[in-house]
């Protein structure tokens, strides 16, 4: 069996907010070029364990490594191979989306063209409009551009298809599996199973800071079936989300 290469090793983590633990003990590693899926709860310790992989909070305790660098004692050397989404909040209200590629560009010192970023995520005919007249898809699509900007090695995205339509989100997976098959790892959050599902290398499923399964989807459901679960309704050849696809489409909405 091919042997996978670990990208990200969390080894012990442990994150304590005053005498609250919100992450006990994580151990888990991300393997290089996989999709990579945290799944839980709301409150189980997710995106408290992803901001400090990405140097963006303080552990208590425990040992990170990506890709060979310590967070610890390399902080600087992980900011400049992984890719973040911004908050809404950094995309100044008056540029459009070249000129805001531009500046991000120039902050990480990043030889990009804008135009080529913008044609990855489908948006080149919205070159020069402003984020916030961006629809939900899109919004998340040039925040998705955003993370590729220093062309990292993993990128991070926490929750990217919430609140989105039935054809954004097959269109953002089909653009998440081109990013992974382009080389890049992908660590992503998700409250929606069918997504992790379909999208998914494998998953860790956290419950109260702790890891509670970790496996491939298909390994999973086989466990499950194995140990002789069965739903309780016969399940249809399709599902409502079929439907909705069939009777409007596939193809991109905004
Ligand atoms: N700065 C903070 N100070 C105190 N408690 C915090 C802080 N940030 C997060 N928490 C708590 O830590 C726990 C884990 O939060 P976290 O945001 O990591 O969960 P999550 O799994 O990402 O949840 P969600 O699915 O709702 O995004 C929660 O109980 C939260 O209230």
């Amino acid at each position: 069996m091919e042997t996978k290469k670990a990208i990200i090793s969390v080894k012990n983590l442990v994150k304590q907010y005053d005498d609250f633990v919100a992450v006990q003990n994580l151990t888990f590693e991300v393997y290089e070029n996989e999709i990579f899926g945290l799944l839980g709860p709301n409150g189980a310790g997710k995106t408290t364990t992803l901001e400090i992989i990405e140097t963006l909070r303080e552990k208590t305790s425990g040992e990170i490594i990506v890709d060979g660098f310590s967070v610890d004692k390399q902080a600087q050397n992980i900011k400049k191979i992984i890719g973040v989404q911004l908050q809404a909040a950094g995309y100044y209200p008056n540029l459009n989306l070249v000129e805001l590629l531009e500046l991000f560009a120039g902050l990480y010192g990043a030889d990009v063209k804008p135009m080529e970023m913008l044609e990855k995520v489908n948006l080149q005919d919205k070159a020069k409009a402003k984020y916030k007249g961006l629809s939900g898809g899109q919004k998340q699509r040039f925040s998705i551009a955003t993370t590729l900007i220093n062309q990292p090695k993993i990128i991070f995205l926490d929750e990217p298809t919430t609140g989105l339509d039935p054809q954004a989100r097959r269109n953002l997976w089909d653009l998440i599996i081109e990013i992974r098959d382009a080389g890049t790892t992908v660590v992503i959050t998700t409250h929606y199973m069918d997504e992790a599902e379909q999208l998914c290398d494998r998953v860790a499923f956290v419950e109260r800071g702790q890891i509670i399964a970790l496996d491939t989807p298909d390994n999973l459901i086989d466990q499950l079936v194995n140990s002789g679960f069965e739903r309780k309704k016969e399940v249809k050849k399709a599902n409502l989300e079929d439907v909705f696809i069939n009777l409007t489409g596939k193809e991109w909405r905004e």
